[in-house]
């Protein structure tokens, strides 16, 4: 009898010790599994497609396949996981619903189902759909993809997914990154960043690459290898770094090089910026490679995308630094599927933040009084 009182007492403490230490932890744990599943697939995508040139000239490009793939794995296990959440994806399954897209979605329905059949990892759950025996139809998996649909807003609970960020850097055999985040009532509460690519650590090339970043609202930053072993939480150093560098993008259409430039020179920095693509910047910021993220827009009418900077801005945010756009604002997530009003984005250590800001502002006024003359 004793016993059959204090059972449910204790596990009533344990649950709520445990969602004190980690209000999301089911969510960073399906986040963390899905991103896994979705950078084998796009490594494997590269592999076969793009490294050995398999692709015939009536081909889809690697990026087309990937990138849906990689929808379709992301979002099948988070339906599972959490039915009713909302998904605002970066991918669509109309061309693949043509007749015209038979090869094309045979192809994507294959690696989707290989993805997510594989031998369940460290932390994976056959409740999320995946593992062995778990095959998808074709309709189930086009339905997976067009959950991507949501129109983003001010409340309510919501993933963000681009299963292929930074898709030049894909092609070129460089950064690239597979990003999830959670929204709720507009507000990022996680953020996954899975980058097959990039070094598990600079200093150290030999302990080779494959890399996910994972930040919860008011749990911090960590950094794991692809396969969810050795998390090592991440702190952006509170000092200015003596060799002060900006990341930046490698596509001088994304973000300004220029404005950059002299952003650097008002600055005083030395060092040439370090380029990449994707949000492998946002995740090479809040490991401390490179003191600040600088995207200014190449000109007007392009608005930010919400699944390309979320997962990001939570990260370097749990890291300790700070993200705004390039007044100073906070990055609106709740907006609908762009970021609406804000313009440019400036990531960096709390003390780094505010230089740059004022630089930034100062190559504003600057650029605008030229404009006027
Ligand atoms: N004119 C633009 N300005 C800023 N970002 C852009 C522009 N055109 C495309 N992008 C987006 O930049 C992201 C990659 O950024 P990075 O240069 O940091 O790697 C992509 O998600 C891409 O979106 P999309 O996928 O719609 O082409």
């Amino acid at each position: 009898m004793h016993h059959v009182v204090r059972r449910p007492f204790l596990r009533q403490i344990l649950h709520r010790s445990y969602s004190m230490s980690l209000p999301y932890a089911t969510e960073k744990q399906v986040a963390v599994a899905a991103v896994r599943r979705a950078c084998h697939l796009t490594s494997s995508v590269f592999n076969k497609l793009v490294k050995n040139e398999t692709l015939t000239k009536g081909d889809k490009s690697p990026v087309t396949v990937g990138d849906y793939a990689a929808q379709a794995v992301i979002s099948t296990i988070l339906h599972h996981a959490f039915p009713s959440d909302f998904i605002v994806g970066e991918e669509d399954a109309a061309e693949l619903r043509e007749e015209s897209g038979a090869g094309l979605r045979d192809r994507i329905i294959a690696l989707a189902n290989e993805a997510l059949t594989g031998e369940l990892g460290l932390g994976d759950n056959v409740e999320w759909g995946i593992g062995p025996g778990q095959e998808k139809t074709t309709e189930q998996l086009l339905d997976a993809i067009d959950r991507g649909n949501h129109p983003g807003g001010r409340t309510g609970r919501m993933w963000t997914i681009d299963p292929i960020d930074g898709t030049k850097g894909f092609l070129r055999g460089e950064q690239y990154a597979v990003c999830l985040s959670l929204i709720v009532d507009a507000q990022v509460q996680l953020g996954v960043i899975g980058c097959p690519n990039l070094l598990v650590d600079p200093a150290e090339p030999d302990l080779g690459r494959g890399v996910i970043f994972v930040a919860a609202k008011g749990h911090g930053a960590e950094q794991m290898r692809l396969s969810g072993a050795n998390p090592t939480p991440l702190k952006i150093p509170s000092i200015l770094p003596s060799e002060f560098s900006f990341l930046e993008s490698v596509e001088a259409a994304h973000s300004s090089h220029s404005f950059n430039d002299r952003v650097s020179t008002l600055l005083n920095i030395t060092h040439s910026p370090v380029r990449m693509d994707s949000q492998a910047k946002y995740g090479c910021l809040a490991r401390g490679q490179g003191a600040a993220y600088l995207r200014m827009p190449t000109g007007v009418g392009y608005r930010e995308k919400i699944w390309d900077h979320a997962p990001g801005t939570i990260l370097v945010e749990e890291a300790g630094g700070v993200v705004t756009d390039s007044r100073g604002l906070p990055l609106d997530f709740g907006l609908g599927r762009t970021l609406g009003e804000n313009f440019g984005v400036i990531a960096g250590g709390l003390g780094v933040h505010a230089r740059v800001l004022e630089a930034v502002q100062t190559a504003g006024t600057e650029q605008e009084a030229k404009a006027k003359a």
